[in-house]
């Protein structure tokens, strides 16, 4: 039977109240976005165009589309994969395995979209039905969300995760009490976090793609650009799943209402954000722009694929040729803290690297709009929270050679700014 954690983890995210909120926020802002993408102002910070009724928002097709594709995604997980790996090490000493074959996921989703394609399916439709879509993925996160808290409550103390088990339910439910939920060797967070959604959005950004062509008889350069750049990040996300193993989602985390909802809805819905507004809103893109616009995206893919290889082959295998001449400062862990190439730069060069990418994924929608720069709003927001996250839980490990890190490189994501 689990036991509270008691007061121990101090409380994240605004406590009870800042989590109620976000539990009203979220939802409301994803709403917000899909709205007024498709409205002719166009405007993030006015009003919503309409409010929509349940007629609007609730539709028995989306909800079947919804679970059809949950479905498919969770065969594919299921099927024998060119790897598996080993989590982290657990409480109890353990490791989970993982399988590795996320890639295969997205190549074979490919095939039988383009197989149903071929057979007369109507993926031009999909931006019609984004709507009922998002309400039915939100009302299934809440009841999945629900259904993970339950879990948890006869979940041993040792498969509880460090923060989530306050105490207090909506605390609790919003960050997630169990570490890594399973039936049998299903793990339902790492599932979510690479796969239904990651790949939903690739495909709701191609179904604008083949939209506003049907519209406009071709697609424009900007919705080519918008759907290049987000394939380029979902295939290296899914190219690099193993990575994803390390992350304070997967180590820390409990799975709850927050990354459930992120990795099933916020990301499909808002991360497609430029793609919906490129289908109402058509931009003009010159060729010497897009070349530009493309040269961004590349420096940023570099800085992010650069810093994030160079630490996973070095938390791998420190004495592998191609990171074994960077400097270290030892920790008391037995661990290493990398000092020099990209983590000597700034302490989170793949968080730079990803901000610029996200700036080169709105700069096709021009700049009359605040709009489609919501991403890299938020994304900031995000980013700063959570290497904060980060560096309480690094000085938490690391102690003094923490702070000797943070002295050796003292900015925290872009050299001489922060
Ligand atoms: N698109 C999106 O919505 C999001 C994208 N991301 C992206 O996902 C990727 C993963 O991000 P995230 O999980 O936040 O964290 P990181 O990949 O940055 O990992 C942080 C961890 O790296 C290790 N580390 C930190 N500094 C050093 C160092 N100098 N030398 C060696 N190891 C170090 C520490 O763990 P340890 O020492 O235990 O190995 C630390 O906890 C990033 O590229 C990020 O941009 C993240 C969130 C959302
Ligand atoms: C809705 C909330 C405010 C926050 C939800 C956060 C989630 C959307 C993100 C938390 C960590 C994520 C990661 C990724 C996608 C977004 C979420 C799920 C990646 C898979 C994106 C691709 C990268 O290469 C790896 C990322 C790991 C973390």
């Amino acid at each position: 039977m689990a036991s509270l954690q008691g007061p121990r983890a101090p409380l994240e995210f605004g406590g009870p109240l800042g989590t109620a909120a976000l539990l009203l926020l979220l939802p409301a802002t994803m709403f917000h976005l899909l709205l007024v993408a498709r409205s002719g102002p166009a405007r993030l910070l006015g009003p919503p165009p309409y409010l929509p009724g349940l007629e609007v928002l609730w539709s028995p097709r989306a909800l079947l589309l919804l679970l059809t594709w949950l479905g498919l995604q969770a065969a594919l997980y299921l099927l024998p994969a060119r790897k598996v790996a080993e989590g982290q090490e657990l409480k109890d000493k353990s490791r989970l395995c993982y399988p590795i074959n996320g890639f295969q996921a997205l190549v074979l989703t490919a095939l039988l979209v383009g197989l149903g394609v071929s057979v007369g399916l109507p993926l031009g439709a999909l931006p019609e039905m984004l709507l009922p879509l998002a309400f039915a993925a939100t009302i299934t996160t809440f009841i999945f969300s629900f259904l993970l808290y339950m879990k948890a409550q006869v979940a041993p103390a040792s498969a509880l995760a460090p923060g989530g088990n306050s105490g207090n339910l909506i605390y609790d439910f919003f960050l997630g009490r169990e570490l890594n939920p399973r039936i049998c060797s299903f793990d339902f967070k790492y599932f979510c976090e690479l796969r239904p959604g990651l790949i939903g959005w690739v495909f709701i950004n191609l179904a604008l793609l083949v939209q506003e062509a049907e519209q406009r008889g071709s697609p424009s350069l900007a919705m080519w650009l918008v759907n290049g750049f987000q394939l380029l990040y979902v295939g290296d996300a899914l190219w690099h799943e193993e990575a994803v193993l390390t992350t304070m989602d997967i180590t820390h985390d409990g799975f709850g209402f927050m990354l459930a909802f992120g990795d099933l809805a916020w990301v499909p819905f808002t991360y497609s954000l430029q793609a919906q507004f490129l289908l109402y809103h058509p931009q003009p893109l010159g060729l010497p722009m897009a070349a530009v616009i493309c040269l961004i995206n590349a420096i940023g893919y570099y800085i992010f694929r650069g810093a994030n290889s160079q630490k996973n082959t070095f938390r791998k295998n420190p004495s592998d040729p191609s990171v074994s001449g960077l400097e270290t400062i030892p920790t008391a862990t037995g661990r290493q803290l990398l000092v020099s190439g990209w983590w000597g730069m700034v302490r989170h060069p793949n968080y730079l690297g990803d901000l610029i990418m996200a700036l080169a994924w709105s700069l096709p929608c021009g700049v009359s709009h605040l709009l489609p720069y919501f991403y890299v709003l938020y994304f900031t927001a995000l980013l700063v929270h959570r290497e904060a996250r980060d560096e309480r839980q690094c000085l938490q490990k690391y102690g003094r050679a923490w702070h000797e890190y943070c002295r050796r490189v003292p900015y925290r994501i872009l050299p001489y700014i922060y």
